[in-house]
């Protein structure tokens, strides 16, 4: 899928299938049949409904996750916005493809596929308090990149990043597009309180630098964004055409897919936070983007651990849908009239 220009990957953005909401009522009605009082599952029942929409199928599957983890480099880290160098960012790459990262261990629980894309990690996008971190083209590039990795055929994606500074990248589309700025501010990798400042300064300068644009989910996203962020927006996109349901993982993820909530009231419907992290931030963008998480761990790490984990949840959830027995099968009473 190639993007010629903003306007036509927006006219895509805006034009999304809604999903097979027949078959979401087939889950939903069969909910009522099984031996549990109504509804007693809770969130479960609704996650089971909402695989079969997104999936197209009244009998959902999660025999194929994918976990894809975008990493891409910061120009914005020569204003010293996180804990760590930028060269991290290569170093685990590399530690993801010998299997030494968090992901690779709960991916694997989680019976996941992992693939890594590295979108350009030796080339950092410009320093966004100088000019547009990307090019329209090299915006519009890292969102197709995105779109391609998403496969046919796949039961569930799990976003996930790597990008030393991409929380201020983060923090900086939540700004474009929900106003304010401290409010996005968090410690990332942990930055001590000086760091927390040059945060929020580098955004200030950033904000008045591009102001012209921040109206525009898209043009807001390439100006202050970074690659891996473009490209889980393409992967968003891609899921919804491809029938694949989303599991968005932290405060980076959800900055990323924010323009497509932005720019179609129901944009991320195939979408679910998986957890709200501690960056600071998190709960605050979940809240404005209507996303209601489904885990709080406290975690703070991306790479789309907080993602993983809740596929364990769906799988339970699918588990109870496909092998519990009905009221009739098993011969128990019903709820007394
Ligand atoms: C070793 C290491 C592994 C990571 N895995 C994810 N992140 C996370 O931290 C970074 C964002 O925080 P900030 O904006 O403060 O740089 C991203 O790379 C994110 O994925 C990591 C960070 C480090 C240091
Ligand atoms: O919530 C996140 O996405 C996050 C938090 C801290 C560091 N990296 C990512």
């Amino acid at each position: 899928m190639n993007f010629a220009s903003f306007e036509a990957l927006r006219v895509a953005c805006q034009d999304l299938p809604v999903g097979d909401q027949a078959a979401g009522q087939a889950v939903a009605r069969r909910q009522d049949t099984l031996t549990k009082p109504r509804g007693s599952l809770g969130r479960l029942e609704e996650l089971v409904a909402w695989l079969a929409r997104w999936q197209g199928r009244e009998v959902p599957s999660l025999d194929r996750v994918k976990v894809i983890v975008f990493a891409g480099s910061h120009g914005v880290t020569a204003q010293g916005v996180s804990a760590y160098p930028s060269e991290v960012t290569a170093q685990m790459v590399a530690n993801f493809a010998a299997g030494g990262a968090a992901i690779n261990q709960l991916a694997r629980v989680a019976g996941a596929e992992l693939e890594v894309i590295s979108l350009d990690v030796e080339r950092p996008t410009a320093d966004f308090t100088l000019a547009p971190a990307m090019s329209e083209p090299e915006f519009l590039a890292a969102v197709a990149r995105g779109y391609e990795t998403v496969e046919d055929g796949l039961d569930l994606l799990c976003l996930g990043e790597m990008g030393i500074g991409n929380t201020t990248a983060a923090a900086a589309i939540a700004a474009a597009l929900f106003g304010g700025i401290d409010q996005w501010i968090g410690r990332g990798t942990g930055v001590d309180d000086a760091g927390l400042g040059r945060k929020a300064a580098a955004i200030e300068v950033a904000v008045k630098l591009h102001g012209e644009v921040l109206h525009d989910p898209l043009r807001a996203a390439a100006a202050v964004g970074g690659r891996e962020l473009a490209a889980m927006l393409g992967a968003t996109l891609a899921a919804r055409h491809k029938g694949v349901p989303v599991l968005i993982d932290g405060f980076v993820c959800t900055a990323a897919v924010a323009p497509l909530g932005k720019l179609h009231a129901h944009g991320l419907d195939h979408a679910i936070a998986a957890h709200v992290s501690a960056e600071a931030g998190h709960g605050r963008l979940l809240s404005a983007m209507n996303l209601k998480p489904l885990l709080d761990l406290g975690m703070r790490l991306g790479e789309g651990t907080g993602a993983c984990l809740a596929v364990n949840m769906l799988r339970s959830a699918l588990a109870c849908h496909i092998g519990m027995a009905s009221f009739a099968d098993a011969g128990v009473s019903e709820k007394a009239e």
